[in-house]
């Protein structure tokens, strides 16, 4: 146990939780004997039970409670929100809550243990976080005697006493659950309080569907476990090495079947292929050994033996082999498909590159297409100026050869006198 006074919880905490809060009356034999109220986290239904007759649907938190709560625990520093998501499940934030509600120092709580299977506390450590809001009351807290006559009482000269007032953290974990008990006893005081009573679910109520992921995980480790234990049995039976082997699997048999169950009903060969081949493979391993025992009760002969052993042994092999085989097709179609995606990305890269090539040529070309056409069109102009040129010289060449014929002195007439 832990306690400490905690500054942050106020009078308004107190106001708040008692004007806000769905409260449900709880009824012993004669008398009300408190309220209370059950929320729990995000997605949880798990519904808790007061006693054998009071049974609540479960209440996700509301926002006002969660902030009022992170300050009253701050100073336990669990931060974690979600245990699927976080490693350190020590530093999770509790995931529900009791709520008790005392109106007057009549109201009560009787020796009991906060052992519900949905907490584990008989098996495992649990932990529990109560916060004492209002009134100060008598927590007694003491080892459980053996029940008599079906009553819950502590061993005599056990009890300790403990006063709870506002602002008082507590808290009892380990296996206190398993052994001792705790009860807030009847007072004299005329003031109400509330008490609140974090806790973490290990085991969440069937129909809860965090129950589904919380199996899933924990089928898939013991399956994991499983596979590896049939493994080992099955190399240590290929050695020869047989000392200890019916043990390991008689005791994982019980495991593997654990971990086929689903609701309590035992769904044999149900799963992947090779989970029925595990599952074959231990059912193999179990019939080749009671056989075994079943032979050697029977003082059967050495023939017998021999012949149930080889068959076991054939019957081992072969699931192995089925095993290995089916590895072996997994790997190689894993390799397959990594040859394919990398050809496949090997020739988008081609691809890409002889586009940009593409683009690269065509560019050129059509920077080379400019030039020519420049370079014709300069040729024409050139050729037309030259035509001109030409022209103008035929031109010049007529006119000289006029002037010149102009110009020259016609020959005497010839002499035509005899
Ligand atoms: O009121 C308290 O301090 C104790 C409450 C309690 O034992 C419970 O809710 O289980
Ligand atoms: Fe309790």
């Amino acid at each position: 146990m832990y306690m400490c006074q905690e500054k942050s919880v106020t009078q308004q905490d107190f106001l708040d939780l008692k004007s806000k809060v769905d409260w449900l009356e709880i009824h012993g034999a004669s008398a009300m004997t408190r309220k209370t109220m059950w929320l729990v986290g995000e997605g949880c239904r798990c519904p808790y039970n007061y006693g054998k007759q009071h049974q609540v649907n479960a209440m996700t938190f509301p926002d006002w409670f969660l902030v009022m709560a992170k300050r009253w625990l701050g100073c336990l520093n669990l931060n974690g929100e979600d245990d699927r998501l976080i490693q350190d499940k020590d530093a999770m934030f509790p995931d529900c809550v009791n709520l008790n509600l005392y109106e007057t120092g009549e109201h009560q709580v009787a020796w009991h243990s906060d052992d519900e299977p949905l907490f584990r506390g008989k098996f495992q450590d649990a932990r529990i976080i109560s916060v004492t809001l209002g009134a100060s009351r008598k927590f007694q807290v003491g080892l459980k005697a053996p029940r008599r006559g079906g009553i819950l009482k502590p061993e005599r000269g056990s009890v300790a006493n403990f006063n709870l007032g506002h602002g008082q953290i507590c808290t009892m974990e380990g296996l206190f659950q398993k052994h001792y008990l705790h009860q807030i006893q009847k007072g004299t005081t005329r003031q109400p309080r509330i008490n609140a009573t974090f806790r973490y679910i290990v085991e969440h109520a069937e129909g809860c569907p965090l129950r589904r992921l919380a199996l899933e995980s924990k089928r898939e480790l013991k399956h994991q476990r499983a596979h590896a234990v049939v493994e080992l049995t099955l190399s240590q039976w290929e050695k020869g090495q047989r000392k200890g082997l019916m043990a390991t699997v008689v005791k994982d048999w019980h495991k593997y079947a654990e971990v086929s169950a689903s609701n309590g009903r035992k769904v044999r060969g149900a799963g992947t292929l090779e989970e029925k081949l595990l599952l074959a493979t231990l059912r193999l391993c179990l019939h080749g050994w009671r056989g075994h025992l079943g032979v050697l009760r029977a003082r059967a002969s050495a023939k017998e033996l021999h012949e149930s052993m080889e068959m076991q042994r054939l019957n081992l092999v072969f699931v192995l082999w089925r095993l290995c085989n089916m590895e072996e097709k997994k790997e190689q179609a894993f390799g397959q498909v990594a040859e394919i995606s990398a050809i496949a990305y090997e020739l988008q890269q081609a691809q890409t590159s002889l586009l940009e090539e593409k683009i690269l040529l065509e560019g050129k070309v059509e920077k080379a297409f400019e030039a020519l056409q420049k370079e014709l069109q300069t040729k024409e102009e050139l050729a037309a100026e030259l035509r001109e040129a030409y022209s103008k010289q035929a031109m010049c060449r007529v006119c000289i050869l006029s002037t010149l014929c102009l110009r020259t002195p016609s020959p005497p007439p010839p002499n035509i006198i005899p």
